[in-house]
């Protein structure tokens, strides 16, 4: 494989031989199928465009320059790493917050090309678990909370109204 290149394993969350929806773009071929789900105007825009050339398609929704640049996150035999000047401002595979502060002027072009890759924001491993959050850590959180907040406030509303109403 051509140097240059990263494999698409390196990049990629999910992979596999089965997990293929290819698509055409300016005489590249891409894997989108990690994407497919994850496409803001939802899959049944993307779907029936597998195999096919999707470039006068994109450019008629106005896609925007982020929608290009992840594009090629997904190019068969990986990403040419020598074509985007800002793949290189950063090692992906070192914590994002220490590198992050040296971007200097090209920090607001970086932060707004995405990418779809498994990288690490801290250096400890606790403050990087405490990056994901689990769907049901916010009920366990917040239910507590709002039933304790309710039965204070009903409580002090009767001690309030008490003798009130006819009450
Ligand atoms: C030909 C197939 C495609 C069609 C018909 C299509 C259609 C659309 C539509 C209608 C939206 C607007 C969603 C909204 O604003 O509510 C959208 C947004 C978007 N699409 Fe696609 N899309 C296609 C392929 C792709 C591909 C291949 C990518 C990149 C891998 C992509 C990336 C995006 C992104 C990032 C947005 C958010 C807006 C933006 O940054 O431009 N799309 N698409």
């Amino acid at each position: 494989m051509d140097e240059n290149r990263m494999s698409q394993n390196d990049t990629c969350i999910y992979d596999g031989e089965d997990t293929k929806f290819k698509i055409d773009y300016e005489s590249n071929t891409y894997n989108i199928y990690q994407f497919l789900n994850n496409h803001p105007g939802g899959v049944n825009y993307v779907k029936p465009y597998e195999s096919k050339d999707v470039a006068q398609s994109m450019r008629r929704y106005d896609h925007s320059k982020a929608a290009y640049y992840l594009l090629k996150e997904y190019q068969q035999g990986g990403r040419k790493k020598d074509e985007d000047d800002l793949e290189r401002l950063v090692d992906w595979n070192k914590p994002m917050l220490s590198q992050v502060g040296k971007l200097g002027t090209k920090y607001s072009e970086w932060v707004i090309s995405p990418v779809d890759r498994r990288l690490r924001l801290f250096d400890s491993d606790l403050l990087e678990y405490l990056t994901i959050t689990p769907w049901y850590v916010v009920p366990m959180i917040w239910i507590p909370i709002i039933i304790y907040l309710a039965v204070i406030g009903t409580k002090k509303y009767i001690h309030i109204t008490k003798g009130r109403f006819g009450l």
